[in-house]
């Protein structure tokens, strides 16, 4: 089939490429010259492991295009997928300035009978108003049917997702469009839940919220390891045996961060909100997120008087590993406490330092390895899990002034830190070793 593919961010190329993989034929539009410009050069301006290939693989076969214009990106579709960004409003609440925009310009465009599939994350309710919109101004005489089909790939494995995900997701009011993109969808082999259009736009947001709260809880859990001396692993690793509860989603850490966990808790407890319903629960998982995020410096303003003048050396910035996104990164309320309190910050990240220095201070040094960032250090945090982080010889530390290690994602084994004499802290594991027990 033909496909339009509205947006080319971490959702809306991944999904233009893969449908491109299946066999359609897909005009990916967006309105950022400089990123159309480098896809149509074979260039992705995302990193996602496996997206290059596939993309220089698909223009090759010549049935996947990259356009600013949207008449032409339009022609002759069987299917427009919005994919733009949703993102947070001051409120809290989802910003739906680019899917309206979006919505206007089908309306304009579109030149003959397609099927609008919602793929951006939005608020109950917003795919009716798309639908609105579009009829309320909609130039030529064609018909428009909506279809909401959230996504649920993950950042770093968002190709490997897509073939083997979970579920599709299709909500619609029409039977014929609901069947028109299952059709669509066939060629991932992964199964497909049709619902109506609200629930399939709550499932999303319940999901997220969903796997957010396991997250808060296992870190909670943590937190109270700590105090008691209790393994926040074996018991992750207890719980999960459970099958009612499984064993994903509890990783005790700093937090959850990225451009979804954050924005969507926040988007449904306003959309609770609107209809005078108090999400009590999910306010809770919120705010235990942000204190989260700030455990590190808790446990380093713990060890220091005081912070001034110290070299600090902070391994992976990216919000997960194997991305190149900072948003919401844990990273940027670290590194900024940190120089606000007049530290000397060296950073490491494999892919994400490009984007970094658009987001963090410019007090921060970048460095070009793991060595490079720790040599000469009073201490060193771990943010993001990075195989190369996670598997560094650990001898590394050796060249700090002092091997003291604050690990907020437990990269590390207890023992293995120990008989190598690091002074070492992670989240929710015990620590039974003083200062003056390690080997210097
Ligand atoms: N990032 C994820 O892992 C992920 C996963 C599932 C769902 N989502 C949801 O998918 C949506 C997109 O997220 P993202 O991370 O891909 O966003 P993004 O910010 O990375 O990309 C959005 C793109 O849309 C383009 N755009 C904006 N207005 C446009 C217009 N009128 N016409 C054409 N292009 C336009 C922007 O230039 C940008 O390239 C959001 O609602 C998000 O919540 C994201
Ligand atoms: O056990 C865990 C799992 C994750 N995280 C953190 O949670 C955040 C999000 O991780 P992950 O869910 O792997 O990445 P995202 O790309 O943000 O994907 C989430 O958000 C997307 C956007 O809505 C959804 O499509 C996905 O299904 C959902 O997993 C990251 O900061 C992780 O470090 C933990 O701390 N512990």
């Amino acid at each position: 089939m033909n496909i339009s593919v509205v947006g080319t961010g971490y959702v809306g190329l991944v999904t233009g490429v893969c449908l491109s993989e299946i066999g359609h034929r897909v005009t990916c539009i967006d309105i950022d010259e400089a990123k159309v410009e480098k896809m149509n050069n074979g260039i992705s301006p995302i990193y996602e492991p496996g997206l290059s290939e596939l993309m220089t693989k698909n223009i090759e076969k010549d049935r996947l295009f990259f356009t600013t214009d949207h008449a032409n990106g339009f022609y002759n579709a069987d299917a427009v997928y919005i994919a733009v960004g949703t993102p947070e409003k001051e409120d809290g609440s989802a910003d739906m300035k680019f899917v309206k925009q979006v919505a206007i310009d089908i309306a304009i465009d579109v030149s003959k009978d397609t099927v609008v599939v919602t793929k951006s994350t939005v608020p109950v309710g917003t795919n009716d108003k798309i639908k609105e919109v579009i009829q309320a101004n909609l130039v030529n005489n064609v018909r428009i049917d909506v279809v909401s089909n959230p996504e649920f790939l993950k950042e770093g494995s968002a190709i490997e997702d897509s073939f083997n995900g979970d579920r599709i997701v299709l909500g619609s009011d029409s039977e014929y469009a609901a069947n028109l993109i299952e059709e669509v969808n066939k060629g991932f082999g992964v199964p497909i839940y049709k619902t109506d259009i609200r629930s399939a736009e709550m499932i999303k947001y319940a999901s997220n919220a969903f796997l957010a709260t396991k997250i808060s809880f296992i870190n909670e859990i943590a937190n109270i390891c700590d105090r008691v001396n209790a393994n926040v692993e074996d018991v992750a690793k207890g719980m999960g045996m459970d099958k009612r509860i499984g064993d994903k989603f509890l990783k005790a850490g700093i937090g959850y961060g990225g451009s979804c966990f954050p924005k969507d808790t926040k988007a449904l407890i306003q959309i609770a909100g609107n209809v005078e319903y108090d999400f009590e629960l999910l306010k809770g998982v919120v705010k235990v997120n942000q204190k989260q995020q700030a455990l590190l410096l808790d446990k380093l303003n713990e060890r220091f008087d005081s912070l001034e003048g110290k070299r600090i050396a902070v391994l992976g910035l990216a919000f997960k590993p194997n991305t190149d996104d900072m948003r919401e990164a844990a990273s940027i309320v670290i590194t900024n406490n940190l120089i606000e309190q007049g530290a000397e910050v060296f950073g490491y990240d494999p892919i994400a330092t490009d984007n970094a220095k658009t987001l963090l201070s410019d007090k921060m040094v970048y460095e070009g390895s793991v060595e490079a960032a720790v040599e000469g250090s009073d201490a060193t945090l771990i943010i993001t899990e990075w195989d190369e982080i996670k598997h560094v010889n650990l001898e590394v530390f050796r060249s700090m002034k002092y091997p003291l290690v604050i690990d907020g994602r437990n990269c590390f084994s207890l023992d293995k830190m120990k008989e190598v004499g690091i002074e070492y802290h992670s989240v929710g594991r015990p620590t039974d070793m003083k200062k003056k027990d390690y080997i210097l």
